[in-house]
């Protein structure tokens, strides 16, 4: 296909559109009852167990969307972006996060250099750096250890760093090592978010750390002064190199801020905002908090999936597959939203990270060069932990329109509770509860597709 031609001319797209017809002609309930296509719809990989069964579609469905992935040289176009070549075409830039928790001998070429060193170099920085802070041999300006940390940030400078932190915020390891410290997000530039923020500490044992990769973001620079102020004026304005430091691909603004640039922790135009979580955007705010060796455990499980999408056959190929069934329910079938629903509190930020990951990347009514889209792309994410949707947005799904709805299931909690014989007290209940709910939309009018995992990015 000719790089400025559209995907929907190809033949391959018009053979899905006429199998929207015969799609529409089948019930869920007669595709469950076919054992054969239940089980060639299940890949795991790494603890994750992907069931895309419930989907409406046939295993004659899933060969069409290969052809048409097929069709958009979707191989070509990720061996493009992990070979660093300039696949953002608007900017004119690589698209390497994947380089972000590459291991430390891996090469990863953007514009002739292998960037894995450069990479390893701000992990090694931020390594010491945290480390210094959680054993206080980095004092504050009146002589304390720094216990409490606010992270200064919006959008992808936030939502992936939020989401993490909740996640580990209950895990047993994590809890153990962040015993005696806090990590707070400071987003909007609402000054209540501020007053929220700072309720609470003191600045003499805080540090504050301002991540924006343009280091222009007018609401998080408000808030940086705001903080600044609020250290300066306790403090006094020596103080604030103690207590402030950024994260940034612009170190000349941070220096122009006030922040030593050797209190700076880079990152690249290589790398999107909303996939920075895995620089030191994430990797800075999450290590003091929990320690770099906890966190370096994320880094391996998404370079692990990073490995799977870009070496396994598309055909036991995750998030390949969660692409092609997305395209499959948004643009052939037409229902606009999907909810993502994790029957686990500790992924309660999850939507809202994707959200902007998915929308912010998908939701364009152009082609890559600028023409107008005849179709719909890339739909309204929305969700919550599914244990308490169902008591406020399920009864439109059951009853009302029809959502395609990811189900995400954890098999062994963090923090089971055992109540012999009460209902959502221990995780099998909970499992089963989510297991009820999804059977429930699957034989009712809407389609699901479960991942049914025991770890998400965690190996
Ligand atoms: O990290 P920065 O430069 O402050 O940008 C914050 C966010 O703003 C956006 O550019 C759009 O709102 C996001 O893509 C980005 O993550």
């Amino acid at each position: 296909m000719a790089s400025s031609a559209l995907i929907s001319d190809t033949q391959q797209w018009k053979d899905l559109k006429a199998h929207v017809e015969d799609i529409n002609k089948t019930h869920l309930r007669d595709l469950l009852s076919d054992d054969k296509r239940c089980q060639s719809m299940l890949v795991e990989f790494d603890d994750i167990l992907l069931d895309y069964s419930r989907q409406q579609a046939t295993p004659e469905t899933i060969q069409k969307l290969f052809e048409l992935a097929e069709a958009a040289s979707l191989k070509e176009k990720i061996i493009r972006m992990y070979s660093g070549e300039h696949i953002n075409s608007t900017e004119n830039r690589s698209v390497l996060h994947v380089a972000l928790r590459a291991s430390r001998d891996a090469v990863i070429q953007s514009d002739g250099q292998n960037v894995v060193p450069e990479v390893w170099k701000v992990l090694d920085k931020i390594q010491e750096f945290s480390e210094q802070i959680r054993n206080g041999s980095w004092v504050g300006a009146t002589g304390k250890a720094l216990k409490d940390v606010v992270a200064i940030g919006i959008g992808g400078s936030f939502l992936g760093p939020l989401f993490v932190h909740t996640a580990l915020q209950t895990d047993p390891e994590a809890v153990e090592s962040a015993r005696g410290r806090q990590l707070r997000f400071l987003a909007n530039v609402d000054p209540i978010d501020v007053a929220r923020n700072i309720t609470g500490l003191n600045p003499e044992t805080t540090l504050v750390v301002v991540v924006s990769k343009t280091f222009t973001t007018a609401e998080t620079m408000l808030n940086a002064r705001t903080l600044r102020e609020w250290i300066s004026s306790a403090l006094g304005p020596s103080a604030v190199a103690k207590h402030m430091v950024a994260v940034s691909t612009n170190l000349t603004l941070v220096e122009k801020f006030g922040i030593d640039p050797k209190n700076a922790f880079a990152f690249w135009d290589w790398v999107g905002g909303r996939y920075s979580v895995c620089s030191a955007v994430g990797i800075l705010p999450l290590s003091l908090q929990y320690g770099f060796s906890v966190i370096e455990k994320f880094l391996r499980g998404a370079s692990s999936i990073d490995q799977h999408f870009y070496s396994q056959p598309f055909e036991s190929n995750i998030p390949v597959l969660l692409g092609l069934l997305s395209i499959w329910n948004v643009t052939f079938l037409g229902y606009p939203a999907r909810a993502i629903l994790p029957y686990s509190q500790a992924l309660e930020k999850f939507a809202p990270h994707i959200q902007q990951v998915s929308m912010e990347s998908n939701g364009k009514g152009v082609s890559i060069d600028g023409v107008p889209l005849p179709f719909e792309a890339g739909e309204i994410d929305f969700g919550e932990p599914g244990t308490n949707g169902q008591h406020s947005f399920y009864q439109l799904i059951h009853q009302g329109r029809v959502i395609p709805c990811d189900f995400i299931g954890v098999v062994k909690s963090q923090q089971p509770v055992f109540l012999k014989g009460e209902v959502v007290s221990n995780h099998d209940e909970l499992m089963s509860n989510y297991f009820a709910q999804s059977d429930a939309l699957a034989y009712g009018k809407v389609h699901l597709s479960l991942h049914y995992s025991s770890k998400l990015y965690f190996r």
